[in-house]
């Protein structure tokens, strides 16, 4: 049971895959099955503080998987029951409920154990639950102590993170094998409490990965302000906000950091303020150029976005510049550019669609050429060549003025320090979920910015 950092995301297919050639290097699903049941029945019993159990037992190979949970767990000693929502079809769950030898209760009549392990529904969920499969879930949750979803919470979709009518939340899920994208997008995120993922002895790869601390080097003897990362961020309308994400690209750790559009010296002393000359952009050291924080929406404002696009800089682009631009455009500029759009600026730029926000922010990086920041309470970032990185669990004290702004300077320092353009968007991502996770609540974007050196010294 190890935590998801860095751990690969997998779809159900790919999962599928994964299983399908452990089977034909001479596993079986009864095997595969028989494995995980009793892995979920040892976290189970090692969690559960002895209390007695109920195991929910759907028709698939979710509910195989409980069956033989249930077995495991009675013939280690613990009070077991075991409630199902039909019988099990197909043969490995067949065998599974053959294994289990004691009493089979309705869902309706089941009463409510200390520990409640959810084998109803796995990655074959294809529809709602029905009212009589959920009023029951919901009842034998509520009166547990614990509850524990193997693999996913029945009744949310594994793929997209949607959810398929009311399900209640579990204090833990055990995914099985790899995360899904379930585990991390919302709203199925939420309703899956702590995630662990349980190896099955199925080996699973992916191009997609839940975020992991990011390796982000300390200055060392040889470093000076400009090699530490130099960052241009381009003023607009709104002078607060390009300010913010200059404090937090300085707070991020970049060596010099330089607000492109003021003159005037003012506090912070160490932000040096330039005007946005022809030139500006030239300076090779610049590793870095930051556009879109309260830009402006104005046709006054395309003159700073084109000189940025016209730029050979790797670029990250936030907020207004996104509603000036179009993916052809961003294509056609080449070279290394980050975008970091919100919900709404997602949907001007690239339309609202219905896939998963993973396929969504994935077709966007192609079309665009662009590492795109897909961000929100969950935060997807995609490459063009199909790598994506999933990141969960937002402190929700986030959702206040100013922070998208924050990030955008974060991940401009990340890119100004040389890293690649999916690794800067992800060490920005995490640095700037750290010092959220750290400020607690109700904090301004102010304090966020100076946060991250905090978060920053933990690399
Ligand atoms: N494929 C494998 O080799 C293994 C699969 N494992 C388990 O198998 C699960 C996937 O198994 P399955 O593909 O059998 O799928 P599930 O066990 O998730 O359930 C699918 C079954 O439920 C029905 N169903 C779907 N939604 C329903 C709804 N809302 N109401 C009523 N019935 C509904 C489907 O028609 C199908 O019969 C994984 O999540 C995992 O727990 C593990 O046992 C390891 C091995
Ligand atoms: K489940």
């Amino acid at each position: 049971m190890s935590p998801l950092d860095g751990r690969p995301v997998v779809t159900a297919a790919q999962m599928r895959a994964a299983e399908q050639l452990a089977i034909e290097r001479g596993s079986s699903v009864a095997a595969l099955m028989d494995h995980v049941g009793r892995a979920v029945a040892e976290v189970v019993r090692r969690i559960g503080g002895g209390g007695d159990v109920l195991v929910l037992c759907g028709s698939g190979n979710n509910g195989g998987d409980g069956y033989v949970a249930a077995a495991a767990l009675k013939a280690a000693g613990i009070a077991v029951r075991v409630a199902a929502s039909s019988p099990p079809r197909g043969e490995a769950a067949i065998a599974a409920r053959a294994g289990w030898d004691g009493a089979v209760e309705t869902l309706a009549d089941a009463a409510p154990a200390s520990v409640l392990v959810d084998a109803l529904f796995g990655t074959g969920l294809n529809r709602a639950l029905d009212d009589a499969v959920a009023a029951p879930l919901r009842r034998l949750v509520e009166g547990a102590r614990l509850s524990v979803a193997v693999d996913v919470p029945s009744g949310v979709q594994a793929d997209t993170g949607e959810v398929l009518g009311p399900v209640p939340a579990m204090a833990v899920t055990l995914a099985l094998g790899a995360a899904k994208p379930a585990h991390l997008l919302q709203p199925a995120a939420r309703l899956c409490g702590t995630v662990r993922v349980l190896d099955i002895g199925v080996t699973v790869d992916s191009d997609a990965r839940v975020i992991a601390r990011p390796t982000w080097t300390r200055p060392g003897p040889d470093s000076h302000k400009f090699n530490r990362g130099m960052v241009a961020v381009v003023r607009g309308r709104m002078a607060g906000a390009a300010h913010l994400a200059a404090t937090a690209a300085m707070h991020a750790g970049a060596g010099y950091v330089v607000l492109l559009g003021a003159s005037m010296p003012e506090a912070p002393y160490a932000l040096v303020r330039k005007p946005l000359t022809d030139d500006a952009l030239d300076d090779p050291r610049i590793g870095a150029v930051v556009i879109g924080p309260g830009l402006g929406r104005d046709e006054g404002m395309r003159e700073p976005l084109d000189q940025a696009l016209a730029s050979d800089r790797p670029l990250v682009i936030d907020g207004d510049a996104l509603r000036l631009l179009t993916p052809e455009r961003i294509a056609a500029r080449g070279g290394t550019t980050i975008l970091t759009p919100h919900a709404g600026e997602f949907d001007a730029l690239f339309g609202a669609g219905d896939g998963s926000k993973l396929d969504r922010a994935r077709d966007a990086a192609t079309r665009s050429g662009a590492v795109v920041v897909f961000k929100g309470p969950d935060t997807v970032i995609a490459a063009p060549d199909g790598r994506a990185i999933l990141a969960g669990d937002a402190n929700d004290w986030l959702s206040t003025a100013g922070t998208g702004d924050v990030l955008t300077g974060a991940i401009g320092a990340a890119l100004s320090s040389g890293m690649p353009a999916l690794d800067a968007a992800a060490a920005g991502v995490w640095l700037h979920g750290e010092a959220a996770r750290r400020l607690g609540a109700a904090f301004i974007a102010d304090e966020l910015a100076v946060a991250l050196k905090h978060a920053r010294g933990m690399l």
